[in-house]
C-alpha cells in the first residue's frame, strides 16, 4: 500500500520571488486610540492627582490607570473626572475620586480631542463635556492629549465637523443666531445638538451642567482663533466653547506608522 510521505525540502518547488512588500498591519481607529492612551498613562506616577478625560480615547486611559492601580504598579492616585460618564467608569474601576474644590491643583490631565492644529490648539467637546474638561484641564500642570492621526487639522474648524459651544437654555435660538452671525464671514452654520431621548424621540442634548450645546460648522477658516474665542465668550448666553487654545502640553498621535509625541514649545500659542 502506498503511503503519503512528506516530500523533502529539496523536492519542493521554489516559490516565485515577489517584489511586493508584506502588507502593513492595519490597526483600527480604536486600536490607535488605545495605543496613544496607554502611552499617556506612562506619565502617571504614584501619588498624583490626575484629570480623567471623557470620550472613547480617554476611556482607554482610565481603564489603564484602573488596571495599574489594581496591579499595585500605581498607588495613591486621585482622579478628577471631567464628566458623569467618566466618574462612573472610574468608580467602577476602583479609582479614588475627588474634585477641584478639594484638589484645586491637578498634576496631570489626559484627554482626547476632536481636532489638533499645528500649534497644538484643540477643538474638544463633541462628547459634550467641554465645560468640565476645560475647568479640570485648565487647572493642571501638564495636559497630555491623546489622538489618532485622523484628528490632525490644518486649522481650528478645519475638519468641517462641529465646534461645540455650551449655551444656557434660556433663548438658545437667540444665542445660536448671535454665534452664527459672528462667523458669517466663514460660512458658519449653527445647529442645536440633539440626542435620542427615553421615548426614542429626538430632543435637545443636555450637558452634565444642565445646558444646551450649539454646534458651529465652518465652510472656511475662521482666522485668529484667540479673537474668535474672545468674541464668543463675550456673548451673555454662552457658558463656554470647545476651542482649547494654548492648553495642551503634549499631544500623543498614534498612526499606522507609529506613535509621535509632540511637545508644546515655550511661548507657542
Ligand atoms: O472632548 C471630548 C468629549 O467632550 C472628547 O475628548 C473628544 O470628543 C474626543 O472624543 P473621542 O476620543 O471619542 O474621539
Amino acid at each position: 500500500m502506498a503511503t503519503a510521505s512528506c516530500p523533502s525540502l529539496d523536492a519542493l518547488p521554489t516559490p516565485p520571488q515577489t517584489l511586493v512588500p508584506p502588507p502593513p498591519s492595519i490597526l483600527s481607529q480604536d486600536e490607535l486610540k488605545k495605543i496613544a492612551a496607554f502611552r499617556a498613562v506612562d506619565f502617571v506616577e504614584s501619588g498624583m492627582v490626575v484629570g480623567l478625560g471623557t470620550g472613547s480615547t480617554a476611556r482607554h486611559a482610565v481603564d489603564r490607570i484602573g488596571h495599574l492601580l489594581r496591579q499595585g504598579k500605581l498607588r495613591d492616585v486621585v482622579g478628577i473626572p471631567t464628566s458623569r460618564v467618566t466618574h462612573d467608569q472610574a468608580l467602577s474601576l476602583g479609582i479614588p475620586l475627588s474634585d477641584l474644590d478639594s484638589h484645586p491643583v491637578v498634576d496631570l490631565a489626559i484627554d482626547g480631542a476632536d481636532e489638533v492644529d499645528p500649534s497644538l490648539n484643540l477643538v474638544k467637546g463633541r462628547g459634550g463635556s467641554l465645560l468640565r474638561e476645560k475647568m479640570v484641564e485648565g487647572a493642571c500642570k501638564k495636559f497630555v492629549v491623546i489622538v489618532d492621526e485622523s484628528k490632525l487639522v490644518d486649522y481650528i474648524g478645519g475638519s468641517g465637523l462641529a465646534m461645540p459651544v455650551e449655551v444656557i437654555k434660556f433663548c438658545w435660538k437667540y444665542t445660536a443666531e448671535q454665534l452664527r452671525s459672528l462667523f458669517d464671514y466663514a460660512g458658519c452654520r449653527a445647529k442645536l445638538r440633539m440626542s435620542v431621548g427615553k421615548e426614542e424621540e429626538e430632543e435637545p442634548f443636555v450637558t452634565d451642567n444642565g445646558n444646551y450645546v450649539v454646534d458651529l460648522y465652518f465652510e472656511r477658516d475662521i482666522g485668529d482663533s484667540w479673537a474668535a474665542s474672545d468674541a464668543i465668550l463675550r456673548l451673555a448666553g454662552v457658558v463656554e466653547h470647545g476651542m482649547f487654545l494654548g492648553m495642551a502640553s503634549t499631544v500623543i498621535v498614534a498612526g499606522e506608522l507609529g506613535v509621535r509625541m509632540i511637545n508644546r514649545k515655550p511661548g507657542q500659542c
